[in-house]
């Protein structure tokens, strides 16, 4: 049930493995950091990963009286998650569902869970432009506050998606909030030096190409890489980091746009 939800924030990427459920995961434990109210939806459902980075993998979801009671990562039950993976009954699992099968879940995911009263709802969606992304646009028509940020790595092949991303957007009249580079560039951990692996500022162009806000980059950091599968947000544990930096900046850019009523 959206009906308390404040704001829906869409992490889209053109390309697998660009680091999608990093940003979303990052993204909502920065936003409960900053003392908001927030929901995590993982619909990729043939590679759920939120439950691992969020190391809730062995939890289950319950059905309540009123739908699903999403999986609390606090005690305060400041940040909700709901993803596939808790129904699956491994990792290893597979989701083996044709389109229809897969559409019917995403929109009970969207329908059926009690989220309650939410500042922000991330939803952490499948790479590309599928039949999930079309169903999660269908029924997000009813929040008045919904965006997109679109999420990319410096490589060529990464970009040209992302401009698919963009185009999709733009057709299903989903308002784009920005782009993130993820990847850009190897952060040392000793020193912070920062060395261009692939090249960079890829992200950043067509931003500027296509008139999008860009909302910064996030270099490769081991550090973060192990954040992953503990369910720690880098501003807590990595204040010094870019990363953090970038996600501090995001959510500042995100309240300031909510208060403005501002989506883009
Ligand atoms: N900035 C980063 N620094 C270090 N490691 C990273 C960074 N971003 C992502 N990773 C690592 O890269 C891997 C892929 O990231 P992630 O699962 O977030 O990508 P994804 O785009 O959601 O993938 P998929 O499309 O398969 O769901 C993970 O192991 C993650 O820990
Ligand atoms: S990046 Fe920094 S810490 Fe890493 S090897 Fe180079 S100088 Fe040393």
């Amino acid at each position: 049930m959206l009906e308390g939800v404040k704001r829906v924030i869409l992490v889209l990427s053109g390309k697998g493995g660009v680091g999608k459920s990093t940003v979303s995961t990052q993204l909502a434990l920065t936003l409960k950091e900053k003392g908001y109210k927030v929901g995590l939806l993982d619909i990729d459902l043939c590679g759920p990963s939120v439950p691992y980075l969020l190391n809730l993998e062995n939890q289950s979801v319950h059905q309540g009286p009123h739908g699903w009671i999403p999986v609390y990562l606090d005690k305060e039950q400041r940040l909700g998650v709901m993803s596939i993976g808790f129904l699956l009954n491994s990792r290893n699992d597979a989701v083996v569902w044709r389109g229809p099968k897969k559409t019917s879940m995403i929109k009970q995911f969207l329908e059926d869970v009690c989220w309650q009263d939410l500042d922000f709802l991330v939803i952490d969606t499948p790479p590309g432009t599928s039949d999930e992304h079309i169903t999660v646009m269908e029924n997000l028509r009813q929040v008045p506050q919904c965006s997109a940020v679109l999420v990319t790595t410096p490589q060529q092949v990464a970009i040209e998606d992302v401009r698919k991303e963009i185009t999709f957007c733009n057709k299903t009249g989903i308002p784009i909030f920005g782009i993130v580079e993820n990847m850009s560039g190897y952060e040392c951990p000793n020193c912070s030096e920062c060395t261009n692996i692939f090249s960079s500022g890829g992200g950043q162009s067509l931003a500027e190409y296509a008139k999008i806000p860009y909302l910064g980059s996030i270099p490769i950091d081991p550090r973060v890489g192990s954040l992953a599968g503990e369910g720690k947000a880098a501003i807590k544990e990595l204040p010094e980091s870019k990363t953090s930096k970038v996600f501090t900046d995001l959510v500042t850019q995100l309240t300031e746009s909510s208060k403005n009523g501002d989506m883009k």
